[in-house]
C-alpha cells in the first residue's frame, strides 16, 4: 500500500488548480444510465472512485470513453445488466447511486448492500423507503438490494426524516423518469444536489426548488443526452485552503466556487485568514498562527462535515481552545488518535473533541483511516518538526487528484512512497 513522506516546515504559496468535484461527480455519472443517448461529461476529476464509477457503468453495459483528460463520455443506450455487485459497491458506498436511475430506466435493480464504513454505519433505508413510495417492490436478499417496478415508478410524496445526500440523489434521478410528480421534503440542500437537479434538467427533466429542503419533480417518460460541466470541489478547495493557513502561507485556488463554501470561509476568517475571492477563485493569506475556531457540523448550508478532519487539524495548532462538534457521522473522530500521537492535545466527550493549542507537532508514522482523516494527517505533517509518514493514502487517492503534485506545486515536501 502507498504512504507519504511529509517533511514540515514550507509555507504553502502559490496558485492551485482545483478540480471537479467527486461528490458531484459520482450522481451525475450514474444520471447517464437515465438516457438512450450519449451524454458528455466534463470537469471530471479522473480519481479512484470515478475510476470505480466507470468500471461499474461500464460492467452494466454502458460505453464509456474518456475524451480528454477531464471529459467523459458515457453512452448507456446498451446497458444489459442491473446488479452492481459486492466487489465493486465494498470499494465504493457511492456504488448505491444506480439503484434509483437503474430501477427507473430497466425496472429491475440489485445493489450489494454498502455495509457500514470507517466513520459509520451509514444505512440506507431512507433510499429504499423512498422507492417503495414509488412504487418499487425491494427485498434484502443475501446483501442484495433487490429493487422491482413493472411499469413505470410512480410520483410520490416522501418526507425523509434525515437529511441524507445521496438518499435524495438517488430519489431525483428515480423521479426524473417517474409518472407523475415526486415532492421530496427535507431534502439535502448541499451545491452537489443543486448541480446534479441542473445536469437533470440540461437532459429534459423536470426538477425544481434544488437547493431548498423541498424538491419537486415531475416525472417524464424519457430523457436525452447532453453535455454538462461537473461543478469544482468545494472540499478539495476547503482542504487547501485550511493547508495554507496552517502552514502560514497564502495560495490562490483557481477554478473554484466560492458561493458554494460560505460556511468554510467564514471559520477561516474568524481564525485569523485574509480571503479574497472573485466569480472562480478565492485567495487566502495567513499572516500570523491559527486562532481556535469552535465548529460544529450539520447539513449545508451549516459547515460539512467533510471538512471537521482538517480543521481539527487547523485547531490542534491553534492559539486557544477550540470544540469540534460531528453530528452527521458516528464515529468520524479516528483522525484523532492518531494527531494525538503527533503531540495533539485533544480530548474526546461523545461526539465533541476539546482541542487545545499546542506550539508544535512532532512527525510520526501515521495510519489514514478514511478520505478527510487522511488529508487532517497530511496537513499535520506539513507543519510537523520532523518527517511524517501516512500509511494506508489509498483512502486520500479515492477523492484527491494527485494531491502530493498540487501540494508539491505550492511548495510543500510530500512524496509518495509506492508499495
Ligand atoms: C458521495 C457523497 O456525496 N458522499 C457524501 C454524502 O454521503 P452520504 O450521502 O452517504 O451521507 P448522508 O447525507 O446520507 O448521511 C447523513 C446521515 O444520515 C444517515 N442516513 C443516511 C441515509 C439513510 O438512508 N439513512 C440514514 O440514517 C447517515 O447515517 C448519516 O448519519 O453526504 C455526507 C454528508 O454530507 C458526506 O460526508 C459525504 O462525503
Ligand atoms: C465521506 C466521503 O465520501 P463517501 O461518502 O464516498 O465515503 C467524503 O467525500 O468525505
Amino acid at each position: 500500500m502507498d504512504a507519504f513522506k511529509v517533511i514540515g516546515g514550507n509555507p504553502l504559496r502559490g496558485d492551485v488548480v482545483i478540480s471537479g468535484a467527486k461528490n458531484a461527480a459520482l450522481p451525475i455519472l450514474m444520471s447517464a444510465l437515465l438516457s438512450k443517448t450519449p451524454i458528455v461529461f466534463s470537469n471530471v476529476p479522473r480519481l479512484n472512485d470515478i475510476l470505480t464509477t466507470v468500471k461499474l457503468l461500464t460492467q452494466l453495459g454502458a460505453k464509456t470513453e474518456w475524451l480528454s483528460e477531464d471529459k467523459l463520455s458515457i453512452d448507456a443506450s446498451t446497458i444489459d445488466l442491473c446488479r452492481a455487485p459486492y466487489d465493486l459497491v465494498k470499494t465504493m458506498r457511492a456504488s448505491i447511486l444506480v439503484l434509483g436511475p437503474l430501477l427507473a430506466r430497466m425496472g429491475h435493480a440489485e445493489v450489494s448492500l454498502p455495509g457500514g464504513c470507517a466513520i459509520g454505519a451509514r444505512p440506507v433505508d431512507l433510499h429504499i423507503q423512498g422507492l417503495k413510495l414509488m412504487g418499487a417492490d425491494i427485498e434484502v436478499e443475501n446483501g442484495y438490494i433487490v429493487a422491482k417496478k413493472e411499469g413505470r415508478l410512480t410520483g410520490a410524496n416522501i418526507f425523509m426524516d434525515t437529511v441524507s445526500v445521496t438518499g435524495t440523489e438517488n430519489l431525483m434521478m428515480a423521479a426524473a423518469l417517474a409518472e407523475g410528480t415526486t415532492v421530496i421534503e427535507n431534502a439535502a440542500r448541499e451545491p452537489e444536489i443543486v448541480d446534479l437537479a441542473e445536469c437533470l434538467i440540461s437532459m429534459g427533466a423536470k426538477v425544481s426548488g434544488a437547493g431548498t429542503d423541498t424538491l419537486v419533480i415531475e416525472g417524464v417518460s424519457e430523457l436525452q443526452g447532453s453535455q454538462y460541466r461537473v461543478m469544482p470541489d468545494r472540499i478539495e478547495t476547503g482542504t487547501f485552503l485550511v493547508a495554507a493557513a496552517v502552514t502560514q502561507g497564502h495560495i490562490k485556488c483557481l477554478n473554484t466556487d466560492p458561493t458554494s463554501m460560505e460556511a468554510v470561509l467564514s471559520k477561516l476568517q474568524e481564525a485569523g485568514a485574509e480571503i479574497t475571492t472573485g466569480a472562480d477563485w478565492i485567495e487566502l493569506n495567513m499572516p500570523s498562527p491559527a486562532k481556535a475556531v469552535n465548529v460544529r457540523t450539520a447539513p449545508h448550508p451549516a459547515f460539512p462535515t467533510d471538512m471537521q478532519a482538517q480543521f481539527m487539524t487547523l485547531n490542534v495548532l491553534a492559539q486557544g481552545t477550540a470544540t469540534v462538534i460531528e453530528t452527521i457521522f458516528e464515529n468520524r473522530f479516528m483522525h484523532v488518535p492518531e494527531l494525538q500521537r503527533m503531540g495533539a492535545d485533544i480530548s474526546l466527550e461523545g461526539n465533541t473533541a476539546i482541542v487545545k493549542g499546542v506550539e508544535e507537532l512532532h512527525g510520526a508514522q501515521v495510519m489514514a483511516t478514511d478520505l478527510r482523516a487522511s488529508a487532517s494527517l497530511v496537513i499535520a505533517g506539513l507543519v510537523a518538526k520532523s518527517p511524517t509518514q501516512v500509511d494506508r493514502i489509498y483512502h486520500i487517492d479515492r477523492g484527491y487528484l494527485r494531491i502530493e503534485d498540487k501540494l508539491q506545486g505550492l511548495g510543500a515536501d510530500i512524496t509518495r512512497i509506492e508499495a
